[in-house]
């Protein structure tokens, strides 16, 4: 357990004003709502101290009325007398606030919990909306995974941070409206319950600190535990662990995992619950030394009988007012530093940014794309993904990207998708600096699947609108892009058509073979009428007539359109104008098919050997 804790003054400053965020999101939220609770909380707060006075005055209106004698042995008598009057006045006056109290709590109840799930809704789409704007980096960095699943973890339980907040300031004024009550007694009373507190609050402050270090601290093991329990159990993985017997690793793993954060969150448990039940052992003793004082001066005749149980009742009500608002307030300095997980989420800026006076994207373009000694090193990586990189890729033209695996051919084609920026030369579109584009501009004309495209758990024809998702109620250009990309015989075949879910996640969902979600993949570059249309290997898991037809069907249709495409099948290579080979992120030779085979290099040696396998 770490002692020396990275919590000073800067940091508390930051957790309240953090709170004040909270506050305005949640304002932002539902203002009708959070005005709702604040007015009810006021009411309720006012009702101990008034329903204890009342009870004062019961007691020594009875005291009184016994000593004044009985008017006659029936009811009727002493209702006939009038002495009941102020007695009865003052029973359905106690009646009415404990009633009142009761329905506003309840009221109370009901409107945080709408005002917490509004909130938890709203914050939640602001982190998606957040995470949308951020850059590939931060998702593709475990440092940048952490945080987001912080924040994630906070997205949805902080808005009781606000009730906590409410009920302290209620309990406070309940606390006020005690205390004024016992000064006019017993001033000396409210001292010994301040002494009485201190060591309380400051060991739940203590442990609140513990608490959100060890839980802070842990956030990558729990990253691995929430991933071993994810592929342990779904169906994505259900194959490969059952054909490897994988199953008793992965639990293993995570009982080993678990088991650290159970045996440390169990001992702060523990140490929480010793510590302060010692603590409010001290408070129970000076309630009643406290509660001893009164009586002994109720016995000299300094106060009436009724004086003494409001007394008594003051005390004991304030000391556990007391003891809620100091705790209240160390926790919700607690929570609040939970707060800083999610806030500072929303404090990651986005690097790749939009120039202030962009440029438009030429229509058409005339050029094409020319990367100049491009190069470029993954965030925290030594290595150069690719380095001195120069090639174009002329307008109009068909270009294949040709290499081993980790020869930088991803690499490049997130390079032209401003998905990351070079950190060497430049890219150019139509001679402009891929940087004077806005960003959404850029990627709204190019076309790119990549090789692990996503499949989405969404219908057929959302799984194609994706592509462009302003017209994916447009059923005809679906339909038309699924012609394209030979999808819509696929989805012919399903039970309900391009209204078929798909996937495996939820109910009817029908999941499709590698090769038929590629070509649904497929459809989705149909969808944009790009500019320049990218394909990285989304072919790999068609046979082999399947990627030769798509291709034939790709160059026909794209036509004119500038398009790169990156295979590992050089049947499908020699289709285009223009290769280049790529080799450790350099570019070792380009040229046409024909160029390149008559040059005997590397193409001509890995185009022959796949040759050789099929004859
Ligand atoms: N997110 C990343 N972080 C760090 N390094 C990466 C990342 N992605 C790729 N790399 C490295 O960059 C180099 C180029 O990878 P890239 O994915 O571009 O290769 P590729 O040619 O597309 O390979 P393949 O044919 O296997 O798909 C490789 O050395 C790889 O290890």
């Amino acid at each position: 357990m770490p002692d020396a804790l990275p919590f000073d003054k800067g940091e508390r400053l930051k957790t309240f004003r953090h709170l004040g965020r909270l506050f305005a999101q949640m304002w932002r939220t539902s203002p009708w709502l959070m005005g709702l609770s604040i007015a009810l909380r006021l009411v309720v707060a006012i009702q101990p101290p008034l329903v204890l006075l009342l009870t004062k005055l019961i007691i020594d209106e009875v005291v009184h009325q016994t000593s004044l004698g009985v008017p006659g042995p029936e009811l009727s008598d002493w209702l006939e007398s009038g002495r009941l009057s102020f007695l009865m006045a003052l029973l359905a006056g106690e009646f009415v606030l404990v009633f009142a109290r009761d329905a506003f709590n309840r009221a109370i109840n009901v409107v945080d919990n709408i005002l917490g799930e509004s909130h938890s809704n709203a914050v939640s789409l602001e982190l998606m909306e957040h995470a949308a704007k951020l850059d590939l980096k931060h998702f593709e960095q475990s440092e940048y995974q952490d945080r987001l699943e912080r924040a994630r973890r906070q997205a949805s339980s902080r808005s009781t941070v606000i009730s906590q907040v409410f009920g302290q300031a209620q309990a406070m004024i309940t606390a006020i409206a005690l205390a004024a009550g016992l000064f006019v007694y017993a001033p000396l009373l409210i001292g010994l319950l301040a002494l009485a507190l201190i060591p309380a609050v400051w060991g739940e402050f203590r442990f609140n600190r513990l608490a959100y270090w060890i839980s802070h601290n842990r956030s990558p093991e729990r990253r691995q535990l929430e991933y071993l329990r994810q592929i342990g159990a779904s169906a994505d993985s259900a194959k490969e662990i059952k054909l490897f017997g994988l199953g008793e690793f992965l639990s293993g793993r995570f009982r080993g995992l678990s088991e650290q954060i159970l045996i440390e969150n169990r001992n702060l448990s523990i140490k929480r619950a010793l510590q302060t039940g010692l603590l409010a052992s001290i408070s129970t003793l000076t309630y009643y030394a406290a509660y001893a004082y009164i009586v002994w001066r109720t016995l000299h005749g300094e106060f009436s009988i009724g004086t003494l149980v409001f007394l008594s009742g003051s005390f004991s009500q304030l000391n556990g007012y007391l003891q809620q608002i100091l705790i209240g307030f160390t926790q919700i300095a607690g929570q609040s530093l939970y707060l800083d997980d999610l806030f500072s989420f929303f404090e990651i800026k986005p690097t790749i940014l939009d120039p202030k006076h962009p440029k438009a994207f030429p229509l058409p373009v005339k050029q094409g794309l020319v990367f100049e000694n491009v190069g470029f090193r993954y965030p925290g990586s030594e290595n150069w993904a690719v380095r001195n990189l120069s090639f174009a890729v002329p307008a109009g033209e068909t270009l294949a990207l040709v290499g081993e695996n980790g020869a930088g051919k991803t690499t490049i084609v997130k390079l032209m998708t401003r998905l990351y920026d070079p950190d060497e030369g430049r890219i150019t579109l139509d001679g402009i600096d891929l940087k004077e584009f806005a960003t959404a501009d850029l990627r709204t004309h190019i076309g790119v699947i990549f090789q692990d495209f996503l499949r989405y758990s969404f219908t057929a024809s959302d799984n194609i609108g994706v592509g462009r998702i302003e017209v994916a109620g447009d059923r005809d250009r679906i339909v038309s892009a699924a012609e394209q990309s030979l999808a819509d015989p696929v989805i012919r075949k399903l039970p309900e058509g391009y209204d078929q879910m798909l996937g495996r996640t939820f109910l009817k969902g029908q999941d499709l073979s590698g090769g038929e979600w590629q070509k649904i993949a497929i459809a989705r570059a149909y969808m944009r009428n790009a500019e320049i249309i990218i394909l990285d290997e989304p072919t790999a898991a068609l046979d082999a007539r399947a990627e030769a037809e798509v291709f034939t069907r790709f160059k026909n249709l794209a036509e004119g359109t500038t398009a790169v495409l990156i295979s590992h099948r050089f049947s499908t290579v020699r289709m285009a104008d223009r290769i280049v080979v790529l080799a450790d992120g350099k570019v070792e030779e380009q040229g046409t098919h024909g160029e390149l085979m008559a040059n005997g290099g590397r193409y001509a040696e890995l185009f022959e050997l796949q040759a050789q396998g099929y004859r």
